[in-house]
């Protein structure tokens, strides 16, 4: 039976892990980079769910920026989706388009939602980002789904950014690697100009070049 027990998918797996925690905070576990030589400084909830600190700095970049649309793709268990909701929710107004590809963690997240008094912030679908159609201008586009596809991810909602608005690419560490070229790639074609934050698993925040004053 062992040998042909189904491996579980690494988002259902950390999904239950999450369950089980409770929402309990945990040292952040992922390895030191150059940039970030003290990843136990930070904290998380879980291995798929942004660190702690950046959930509190996507909310504070909400009351801050004041958007009206905020796409995210990748929403996993819907924490970064319910944080920047609350930040809507300071502000009274503005709308989360959120992705999430996987229909098993789809329907947790919906649940999380439906639970938590934020739902009116939160148009949530079942659907891939590369295939999303969102109406409107994009004030914060926040992409944190699969690492490979970012690139292409970014550059599909590029036209639809406000030029004023930003772009935030997670696990952009040196050690994921994936993104953070992904980011550079995307400077060196003179699309966005990018900064590279350096926390445990790394997020860029970057503007887009066009339409810029
Ligand atoms: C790192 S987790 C997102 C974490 C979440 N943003 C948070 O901080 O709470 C990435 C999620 O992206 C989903 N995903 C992968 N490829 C996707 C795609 N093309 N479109 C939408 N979601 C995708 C995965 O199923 C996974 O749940």
């Amino acid at each position: 039976m062992g040998l042909f027990k189904k491996k579980l998918k690494q988002e259902h797996k950390v999904m239950l892990q999450a369950e089980r925690a409770a929402g309990a905070l945990l040292p952040e576990y992922h390895r030191a980079t150059p940039e970030c030589p003290h990843p136990e400084r930070w904290h998380m909830y879980d291995s798929m769910t942004a660190e702690a600190e950046v959930l509190e700095f996507l909310r504070t970049l909400v009351t801050t920026l004041k958007p009206e649309l905020i796409v995210e793709t990748g929403s996993f268990l819907g924490v970064s989706t319910l944080w920047m909701a609350e930040g809507m929710k300071a502000n009274g107004f503005g709308k989360i388009v959120s992705c999430e590809f996987d229909p098993v963690v789809f329907a947790k997240a919906q649940e999380k939602i439906a639970a938590s008094g934020l739902a009116e912030f939160i148009e949530l679908r079942n659907e891939s980002s590369l295939e999303m159609q969102v109406k409107g201008t994009i004030d914060i586009l926040f992409s944190d789904s699969d690492m490979p596809i970012r690139e292409a991810e970014v550059k599909r909602y590029l036209p639809q950014i406000r030029p004023t608005g930003l772009i935030l690419m997670h696990d952009a560490s040196s050690h994921l690697k994936t993104v953070r070229d992904a980011a550079f790639s995307l400077e060196a074609e003179g699309l966005v100009s990018c900064i590279f934050l350096p926390t445990p698993r790394g997020l860029v925040l970057a503007q887009k070049r066009e339409g810029r004053r």
